[in-house]
Order: structure tokens, then sequence, then C-alpha cells
């Protein structure tokens, strides 16, 4: 009977007892009464014993006979090993036999059988013409097994022993329109899959996998993501970096190729980003980059059952190439917004007034239309300081927290991707670190100072400020005021925190599509912190303690502040670039643009300056001006130029405001036409230049960063041998600090880097050679 309905599928295997009951129904077999029923369960009961034999299906083997799986036998490793259930072939001719699987896609996968029912199966794939990849999958393949072994005891058991699979050998349709199934009902099996693959502009077999798996792909009988039964999968490749010398150049494009449809078949489970090395230059560390990474994400999913936060949902299994996330901005792009709409304003102004925050957005919300635009001034922001009789009351209870977990700021800022850290801190990837992960350029502090966007933090250990810049996209979102009012956290805690923050973020981008294997090794070591996110961070009264825990890890700190605290700026210690915001020129300008909360803003303002002007002989001080157009750009170079004058900077960053219409939190009433074209801040700079020179000051335009619309004056004390030496010697600056302390005797100059790269020159534009240049929806864009 059993051959009967073996031959019915098309096959000689055993069935198993689903299928059996399955073709029970379907076949309305004519057994009626008990004799006959006693009969199939004495038959079932042989039937379930003879699937209990240790035995397998070797795969690709086509005449299906039971053999031993050899391989999983070693020492150490499951004697039984797991027999591989493979699809049974079709009959000669005949239609490939389709068993879609349909699983959630972005669902981490919950193994719900108890750990030691549970095992997985690690297939390693490859395809060799000239041997390389043969040699380095076996060998690839040997250390994962060794660190398999070498596991705790708990986690050993999970896995069977990994096995090679030369892609030439196997049935593709046993391997890639299902994963393999297990005949053995003692486990379960899941599968990861990685993928060894060399590049070849020739016909290989190569092709005949990716034909295979793009027909898979568009197989209307199939289902879209037939793989996403697997544990994961991540792909490797080898190619000649000097035939091909870019990845545009077809650098191994057949890895990336495979990369992108397994994202698709899998429905977004890539384990591990791409990895790709050269054999002739640095197969080596690349590939031992990638192992490492696929090994932490093998205990991971052995522990949990899941790729971790973000892959699963974080692969974009459309793949194409568009980055499907919302318009992010980060410290260094001030951002105009959309208007709030009339509907928010009502409904803000019917809100109880029970937060300091919530002040912000009353005050947004109590703002005439439109003003801004027309130039109309806005009303000078409460000092809560002499807040009335509500915040006294406050007082009395004692501290509050700043950000408490359950308030409407900490669920805002954390919709907009911000980890709050304790009560007053935040962390927040931007998106150059992540445009830097996927080779798509860093921002215009990796072109004037060398700061590689993937390995930069940006944070800052206070949420609150005490401006309500009319360009501020954080309104109502941050919290305000003028003093530190609030409940403070130890900096060890900030700074644990933040660290723990950021590296989960950077985690969750392990299946996005375009990460590169490299980068995000490398961003898995910290080397910079911004300390400008959102809030004023030298508001932070332990800012120095935090300071110095981030240089005890040679982590660079480049430090903004609003030029509103000058007995903190007095005080803060030794950083690596420090910078105030000079948003204005004037006294009414900047009430106009900042709406600071001090009453005496403008002489806070002047103070800070000339307490930089003071630390430029030991620090590397910096201007930062945004250019906002109607509020400070017009008829105000001069006062800049007096203001450069005061301060003596050595650098002056001036950048225009970038424009972000996908938001719907308040803002000022700007528009588009308040964001100068680079062209204009280009005018601007060289008129301010200008400006300079004929006051005898020694500065010139050192470097420009087009795609930010940013562009760097520096002081001629930069400037060796006629060419600008912007970049930071970053090594020297920690020796310097642990010789000499963080108040310790050196100037700027003793740190200052190499020359600055030709390309970000001014003149050159600024974007990196390295990285593939792509628009706001990730096309690409010829140079
Ligand atoms: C004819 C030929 C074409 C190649 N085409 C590419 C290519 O398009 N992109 C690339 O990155 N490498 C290319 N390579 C380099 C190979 O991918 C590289 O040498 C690889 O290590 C070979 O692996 P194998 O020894 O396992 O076959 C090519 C090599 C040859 C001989
Ligand atoms: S400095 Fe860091 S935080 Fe700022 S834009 Fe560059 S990468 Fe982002």
């Amino acid at each position: 009977m059993a051959g009967r309905w073996d031959a019915q599928l098309g096959g000689d295997k055993p069935l198993g007892e689903i299928e059996i009951l399955q073709l029970w129904h379907d076949h309305r077999l004519p057994i009626l009464g008990i004799t006959a029923s006693i009969g199939l369960v004495i038959w079932l009961c042989l039937l379930s014993y003879r699937a209990r034999e240790p035995a397998a299906y070797v795969p690709g083997d086509d005449t299906s006979s039971i053999k031993p799986a050899a391989t999983n036998s070693a020492a150490g490793w499951e004697e039984k090993a797991t027999p591989l259930k493979t699809t049974p072939k079709d009959p000669v001719g005949g239609p490939r036999r389709i068993k879609g699987e349909l699983r959630k896609p972005n669902g981490a996968r919950v193994l719900s059988e108890p750990a030691h029912e549970r095992r997985i199966q690690v297939l390693v794939f490859y395809s060799s013409l000239t041997g390389t990849t043969e040699r380095t999958a076996n060998g690839f393949s040997h250390t994962l097994t060794t660190s398999l072994q070498e596991q705790p005891a708990e986690l050993r058991g999970i896995f069977l022993k990994p096995q090679v699979l030369d892609l030439t050998q196997i049935d593709y349709d046993e391997y890639f329109i299902n994963p393999p199934k297990t005949a053995d009902s003692r486990f379960s099996v899941d599968h990861f899959y990685l993928i060894l693959l060399p590049s070849y502009n020739i016909d290989t077999i190569n092709d005949n996998l990716l034909e295979h798996l793009k027909e898979t792909h568009h197989d209307f009988r199939i289902d879209t993501a037939p793989l996403s039964g697997l544990l994961g999968y991540s792909v490797f490749g080898l190619g000649d970096r000097e035939g091909w010398p870019s990845e545009e150049d077809g650098f191994c494009f057949q890895a990336k190729e495979v990369d992108k449809w397994m994202a698709k078949l899998t429905g977004r489970k890539r384990a591990y980003p791409l990895g790709m090395g050269d054999p002739k230059r640095d197969l080596e560390q690349r590939l031992d980059e990638w192992t490492t990474g696929v090994k932490d994400v093998l205990a991971l999913v052995a522990t949990t059952g899941s790729l971790g936060d973000g892959v699963a949902g974080s692969g974009n299994a459309i793949e194409s190439d568009y980055e499907d996330e919302p318009e992010e901005v980060d410290d260094d792009e001030v951002i105009i917004e959309e208007p709030i709409t009339q509907k928010k304003q009502k409904k803000t102004n019917g809100g109880n007034i029970d937060d300091v925050e919530d002040l912000g957005r009353i005050m947004k919300a109590s703002q005439p239309e439109n003003e801004g635009t027309n130039g109309a001034a806005p009303p000078i922001a409460i000092d809560f300081t002499t807040y009335g009789k509500k915040t006294s009351k406050k007082t009395l209870q004692g501290p509050k927290e700043m950000v408490p977990k359950n308030s409407p700021t900490y669920n805002s800022l954390t919709k907009q991707g911000y980890s709050i850290v304790g009560s007053h801190s935040g962390v927040k990837i931007c998106r150059w670190t992540k445009s830097a992960l996927r080779g798509r350029g860093s921002c215009y502090k990796f072109s004037f100072y060398g700061i590689n966007s993937h390995q930069c933090m940006e944070t800052t250990p206070s949420l609150s400020c005490s401006n309500k810049c009319v360009f501020c996209w954080r309104h109502g979102t941050n919290p305000v005021g003028t003093t530190w009012r609030w409940v403070v956290d130890p900096p060890d805690v900030i700074f644990n925190g933040v660290k723990a923050g950021h590296y989960q973020k950077i985690k969750m981008m392990r299946g996005v599509p375009g990460v590169r294997a490299e980068r995000f090794a490398e961003a898995m070591r910290i080397r910079h912190c911004a300390l400008s996110l959102v809030g004023e961070p030298i508001f932070y009264p332990h800012i120095n303690e935090f300071l110095a825990m981030l240089h005890g890890e040679r982590i660079s700190s480049f430090l903004v502040c609003n030029a509103q605290h000058p007995d903190q700026l007095a005080a803060l210690k030794a950083v690596t670039q420090l910078y105030v915001s000079i948003d204005a020129s004037n006294k009414e300008s900047l009430r106009k643009i900042d709406r600071p909360l001090h009453r005496d803003f403008w002489e806070r303002f002047q103070r800070c300056l000339d307490i930089l002007r003071e630390k430029r002989f030991k620090q590397r001080t910096v201007f930062r001006l945004t250019l906002v157009k109607g509020f400070n750009v017009e008829d105000e170079v001069d006062g800049y130029a007096d203001l450069v004058e005061r301060g003596l900077p050595c650098f002056v960053e001036i950048k225009g405001v970038t424009y972000c219409g996908t938001s719907t939190s308040a803002g000022a009433g700007l528009s588009m036409a308040n964001v100068p074209f680079y062209a204009e801040v280009s005018e601007f700079v060289t008129a301010l230049d200008n400006k300079l020179r004929e006051r005898g000051l020694a500065y010139g335009i050192a470097a420009e960063h087009a795609h930010s619309c940013c562009v760097l004056i520096a002081s001629e004390r930069f400037r060796v041998g006629g060419k600008w030496h912007t970049q930071i010697d970053y090594q020297r600056f920690f020796e310097l600090l642990e010789e000499r302390g963080a108040d310790g005797d050196w100037t700027p100059e003793d740190y200052m880097g190499p020359e600055t790269p030709e390309w970000a020159t001014w003149g050159n534009g600024g974007f990196d050679p390295r990285d593939e240049r792509v628009d706001r929806k990730g096309r690409k864009i010829e140079r």
C-alpha cells in the first residue's frame, strides 16, 4: 500500500505521517470498519519506527538511496546526524514539484520546541573555477566547525557539523526552492546558508545559479519568499580589485547579485552584511571580519532563535535600492520642517501645561502663522527662572526627571529614532553613519577632519536646551530651560548607556541592503563622538567626567554649544574640537532666530566668544554658521566678520540650512524659500573671506563638501607650505591628553593632521572618491 501512495507522488521515499494522513483524506480510501483501522494503526507504527533509523538522504543523490550522513559523524558532533529530507524529484519531463511555505518574513523565528529537539545545520555553498574559493570555503568551514565545537555545552549540541557544498555538484531545486527538510522526527532542523562566490564576467556556473534564483522569485507558482524558512543567510564574494577596481566596475558583482536575490527569496533574512575580499590584497582580513560576524550571529540565533533586533525587518526585500526610511537629520543638518497644522496647534493648545517641555509647544502654537517669514520678531521666550507659582511648587517637590519614560517627550523622541538613556541623555545614529555603512559617502567631517561617519556616535548628555531656534527641527520634542533643575544621572551610566544604544542601532543595520561587512565590522568600534544631537551638552553638570570617559576609550569629542552658558564653557576641559553656534551677527537678528530663553542672551553670547578667543591656543575652536535666507544672511557679512575678529576661531564652518518636507512636527513657518542654494552659500563664503582679508585677518577658504552645502574657512595657522591641513591627528590628540592631562598645555597645531585631501579642497567638491554617489532615493549620480 505504501508503495502505491509513494508512486503517486513520483518518488520512492518514505512519507511523513502528515502526508499520509493528507493522502488518506485526498484519496478517500475505502477503508471502513474497525479491522481496517486497526490495520492502519499497526502500519503507521511500523512506518514511524522505520523513519527513526539514523539514515540520511544525501543531498544531490538522484537515486535517493539511503546513506549514512558521514559528514556529521565526526567526534564531538551528533553521532546520529540529522538526515536531510530532500524534495522528491519530479518525474522526468514533469513540472517541478513546488511546496511553497509562507512564513511571516518580519517576525523573529520562534523556535517553540525545547532546546534539545532543535538543530541548526549550517550549509556552506561555493563555486570555484580556479580553486581559490574552494580552498577558502573549506578553510572557512574548518574554522567555523572548530569554533562551534568551542561553544558552551548547551549551544554545542544545537549545531550539526557544517557541510560544504559545491554549487556545481548539487541540484538547485533541493536547496533554492525550499529549505531542505529533515526526515528525522527526533529533531527539527533549521538551515543557515553561507554562500562564498567568486565573480566572473564570462559564462560560469554562477550565471546558472543567478538565473535559478531569479526564476524562483518570479515563478508565480511559488511564494515570492520561499526560502523564508531559513534561519538566515550571508554571502561572501571573492574578486579582483585590480581588474575591476570599484564595485561599480564589477568588483564582486555576482556576489552582490546573489546577496540581493537571496534577500528576496528569504524575505529579508540577511543575517550578516555582504563581505568582499580580493585574494591578492585583503581576502584574509575581510574574511576574518566576516567570519567573526557570522559566528556572533550564529550564537545569537542558537540562543534566541532570531537574527536580532531589526534584521528580519530591516533588510529591504524589494531591494529597489531606495532607502525606505523617513528623511532623517543629524546634528549637522539644521533643517526646516513643514509648518505645524492648524489642527495640531489646537490640540497642543488644549493640553495641560504640566511639563516644562510642553511650554516649547505652547510657545510655538501661540505664534501667529507665518511668523518668521515676514520678518516679525517672535516673542522672547519665557525664562523659567522666573516662571510662576506652579514651578516653585514643583521645585519644592524635589527635582524631576527631565524626560520621564511615560512622557509625551519620551514617546516623541523614541519615535524619531532616539534611544533615551537614563532620564536626560539621548543617542541616535545619523543618516551619514548609515550612508557610510553602505559605502554611499560620509558627512563633511570626513572631508574636512577625517572623521569616518560609520564610526561616529551622535549623542547628548542633555536633551534640554535654552534656545528655541526657529530652524530647530526638535520643536515640541525637547525640553527647554535656563538652569538645570532635573535629576542628574551619573556619567558612567550615560556613557555605557549611549554606547550600548549606539551599537544596538548599528547592529540593526546588519540586514540592510548595501551594508558592507568591512564597514560594519569597523562600525563596531566607536572612534568619534559628536556631542550635539539635541539640547545643550555643556548643560550637563558632569560634562567633564563624561568627556574623560570618551577620551579614556580614545573616542574623539566634537562638542557644539549654543553660546549661552559662558560659565560652563569656561570650565570645560579639553575636547578634540570645540564649536559654538553662531546663528546671527547682531542682537536683534539673534533674538529673532534663536529665540533664547535668557534675557541677557546677547551678553552671554559675547562672553562665550571671548572665552573661545582665550581657548584658541589650547583647543581647536570653531564657529558654526547656519545660513537661513531671509533671517541671517543678507547684509550680515560685515557683522559676521566682526564676530570672527572678536573670537578668532581656528575654523569657521558655513552651512546652508536643509529643508525636510516630510515632518509634521512644528516648524517656524519657514519654507524652501529660506534654503540657500550652494551657489549662494559659496557667494556668502567668498564675501566673508574677502571681509576677513580686508581686516588683515589671516584666514582662507580651505575645503568644501558641496553635497551637504558646507564650506570651511580656516585660519592660516592650519596652512603649511601653502597646503591646508584641516585634518586631525587623533592619535596625537590622545597622546597629548594622556601625557599632560585634560588641562594640559598644548596647542591645536600640536595635533594638526595630514594635508587636506585634494578632492576635499575648495573648488573640488569634497566627495570621497571611494564612495558611490547616490541621490536621496538611492539612485546613482554620475560624477
Ligand atoms: C576571466 C576572469 C574574469 C573575472 N571577472 C571578474 C569580475 O567581473 N569581477 C571580479 O571582481 N573579479 C573577476 N575575476 C577575478 C576572480 O573572481 C577572482 O580571481 C577569484 O578569486 C577567482 O576565484 P576562484 O579561484 O575560486 O575561481 C575574474 C577572473 C577571471 C580569470
Ligand atoms: S559628525 Fe557624526 S553625527 Fe555628525 S553628521 Fe557626521 S557622522 Fe553624523
